[in-house]
């Protein structure tokens, strides 16, 4: 079967439509995003192989999941720092961060020294609205998670790759393959080049919207807020 996808126009247009018509608020779709992001980490990399977790997030909304996967993460038992550097006023964004905070979670500014102690990486640096050449402070962020061996976890898409066409040419990215990635709501046409597991979350989208998106709703189990999608399903 082959995987439907959501190019980076429809996913925003999606987004903007959940929160218009779809009368959600952007804190709730980032609660469950950012709790799928955490449930895929537990099924990727449950605490027995190893509790300590980098959750580097960037200035957007995909910076915002990794905050609140974080706080999910640390009621798990998990032991997260956090890297963050560009923290844009935006108050949902404080709010989150203050929460982490308050749950004891350590930031730090260093994250190559932070990479070198912890046991597994989520990259919530960019996701759909990514475009152009990485710009700094990223572009080493990257390049570090381009050649750790430590096990990397991409939140909704490798950082630095475009969105319809996969790792860049050149520069910082053009070798990243991190070995899991979860795609929230649907996955982008990215995954043509993407090599790792991959799961699906983000469980808010109604039938009548996914009819609407021509997407295929994932066949959530139960309580879970995430499907893991075999790998010969991955073919466009
Ligand atoms: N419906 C859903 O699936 C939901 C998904 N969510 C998550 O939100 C992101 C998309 O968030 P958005 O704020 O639109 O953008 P990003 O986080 O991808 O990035 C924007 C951010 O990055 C800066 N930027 C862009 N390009 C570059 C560059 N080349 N170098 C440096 N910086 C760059 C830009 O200026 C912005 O500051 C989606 O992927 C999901 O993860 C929502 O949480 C809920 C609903
Ligand atoms: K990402």
């Amino acid at each position: 079967m082959a995987l439907k996808t959501l190019s980076a126009e429809k996913a925003a247009a999606l987004d903007k439509e959940l929160m218009s018509d779809g009368a959600f608020s952007l804190d709730q779709l980032m609660e469950l995003a950012g709790l799928s992001v955490s449930q895929a980490v537990y099924k990727f990399h449950p605490p027995g192989k190893g509790k300590k977790v980098l959750v580097a997030c960037g200035p957007g909304n995909n910076g915002g999941d990794g905050l609140v996967a974080a706080r999910h993460l640390k009621m798990y038992g998990y032991e997260p720092t956090m890297y963050y550097p560009k923290r844009p006023k935006n108050e949902l964004y404080e709010r989150l961060t203050k929460q982490l905070q308050d749950f004891e979670i350590a930031f730090t500014e260093d994250f190559p020294s932070a990479l070198k102690s912890t046991d597994l990486v989520v990259d919530a640096i960019f996701g759909f609205s990514f475009s152009g050449a990485v710009r700094e402070p990223f572009a080493e962020v990257i390049e570090a998670m381009e050649t750790t061996k430590t096990p990397v976890l991409a939140v909704d898409a490798p950082s630095s790759w475009n969105i319809g066409s996969g790792p860049p040419e050149s520069g910082p990215g053009k070798n990243f393959q991190p070995n899991a990635l979860i795609s929230l709501t649907a996955a982008k046409p990215l995954v043509k080049w993407y090599k790792g597991r991959h799961f699906v979350g983000g469980r808010f989208l109604s039938k009548a919207m996914a009819e609407k998106y021509d997407l295929d709703a994932p066949a959530y189990q139960g309580v879970d807020q995430i499907v893991e999608v075999p790998l010969q399903d991955q073919k466009l």
